[in-house]
């Protein structure tokens, strides 16, 4: 008699083999990681890593925003940073460093989590901490999701069934990173035990991306160097590693700050750049820009004014702004963009200024008001910004919010907390 398991098991393994053969044979592209990021921000959440002002100008031109870090990183900022960002203007996906960091609400608003296997760290960094993250799955976030898509409910028995399933499918859609991390003095490497002795040689590193592919079944294999940039070895290993993997993406990530460190690690193997900290160094560079600004010039200089006190206050070329863009290799003029993106901030922010000091000298009692003040003033960046986003009220929305804590009000705004400039 032919048995139900026998059948499960048969199509179990046909359509395993499938997925083999549709990836080695037919050389299929199955895999979720779209083969056209070739630039990734990564955006932590801790409080102290802010973003520009305008950061749908900056972001228009990255593939996809990473969203994660390893220290200092709660659900709440996670929440608050996906709220922020996801889909403005390019799609976000969320890194945890910890199960808990992981919500009903960044999951509904990641493309997609990604989770880190460290290849080359201690035994949580590889499967500990996903062991944890499994087990809060099903006893906490799918019977947290399954409660709110259900009116009532079904009883125990048939919850946990429902809890498991969607456990597995949560893991299924999931993409997993695996890390080799080959700078031991970095916050990653601290996480995951990664010393002076677990740095890789190529061929090990490739024989390991190898075995991440075909049994962990990673999605993507990261070269992190977090904080500094890798040279020479790290093209080593990325040629090594590029050699063989198959259907894995291959990521650089670590100290990229210009042009031509990012075409040599694209050029070596690597089908994306992950650019962190220059991107956080955008937004603290333009706070104090945007400070002196307000210091020393009048509200209402014209473009062609703030564009000679910028030239003169600041050396463009060696800008972070003209870094981060540099390191997206079909921007054309980095440098040019830097220097209009940094104008038209600090026209936003003088204008802001002025409707700031209507506010204080009227008396403000509601929200309302300043909505309809902000609202009806000249922003400069209103325009460019509503050109990327296609979201009128965007730049309202957030002034609105940063506003608010001055004349002691809540907005139900964005969290501008995030944001390196404001208004208290
Ligand atoms: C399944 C669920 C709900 C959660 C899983 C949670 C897991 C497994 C997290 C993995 C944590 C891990 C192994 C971290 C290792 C360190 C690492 C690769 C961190 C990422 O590095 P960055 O945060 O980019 O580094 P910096 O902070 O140095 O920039
Ligand atoms: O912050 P940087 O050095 O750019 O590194 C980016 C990323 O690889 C960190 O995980």
């Amino acid at each position: 008699m032919v048995r139900i398991e026998d059948i499960a098991r048969t199509v179990e393994r046909y359509s395993t083999i499938g997925g083999i053969a549709g990836r080695s044979l037919l050389d299929l592209d199955t895999n979720p990681v779209p083969a056209d990021w070739t630039h990734i921000t990564k955006i932590d959440p801790e409080d102290e890593k802010e973003l520009p002002l305008l950061y749908p100008l900056y972001l228009q031109h990255t593939s996809a925003l990473e969203v994660g870090g390893s220290r200092d990183v709660t659900d709440q900022n996670t929440e608050e940073t996906l709220e922020l960002v996801a889909d403005r203007p390019v799609p976000a996906f969320q890194e945890p460093s910890g199960p808990k960091q992981v919500t009903t609400d960044t999951h509904s608003r990641a493309e997609f989590l990604a989770i880190p296997e460290v290849l080359n760290g201690d035994v949580e960094a590889l499967i500990g901490t996903l062991g944890s993250g499994v087990e809060y799955i099903e006893s906490e976030l799918a019977p947290e999701m399954i409660a709110k898509k259900l009116p009532i409910s079904p009883g125990a028995a048939i919850e946990d069934r429902l809890a498991a399933f969607a456990t597995s499918w949560l893991l299924q859609e999931t993409v997993f990173e695996a890390y080799i991390i080959m700078n031991p003095d970095s916050a990653a490497a601290r996480e995951s035990n990664v010393t002076e002795n677990d740095l890789l040689d190529p061929g090990t590193a490739k024989q390991r991306a190898m075995a991440a592919e075909r049994h962990l079944g990673s999605e993507l294999i990261y070269l992190e160097y977090s904080g500094t940039f890798g040279g020479e070895e790290a093209e080593s290993i990325l040629e090594a590693v590029d050699e063989g993997r198959r259907w894995s993406r291959l990521w650089y990530g670590g100290g990229l700050d210009n042009r031509e460190n990012a075409h040599a690690v694209l050029d070596a193997g690597a089908d994306a750049v992950v650019v962190g900290n220059v991107f956080h160094e955008v937004a603290a560079e333009e706070a104090d820009i945007c400070e002196r600004a307000v210091e020393e010039l009048d509200t209402d200089v014209t473009r062609d004014e703030v564009l000679d006190w910028l030239d003169g206050e600041v050396d463009i070329a060696e800008s972070s702004a003209t870094k981060y863009l540099s390191t997206i290799v079909d921007v054309p003029n980095p440098e040019g963009r830097a220097r209009e993106y940094l104008v038209t901030t600090i026209q936003t922010w003088l204008a802001v200024q002025d409707t700031v000091a209507e506010l204080d000298e009227k008396g403000v009692a509601s929200i309302p008001e300043i909505r309809e003040l902000f609202q009806s003033t000249e922003l400069p960046g209103r325009s460019d910004v509503t050109a990327v986003l296609d979201e009128e009220s965007f730049l309202t929305d957030l002034l609105v919010a940063l506003a608010a804590p001055r004349y002691d009000l809540e907005a139900d705004g964005p969290p501008v907390k995030h944001l390196s400039l404001d208004l208290e």
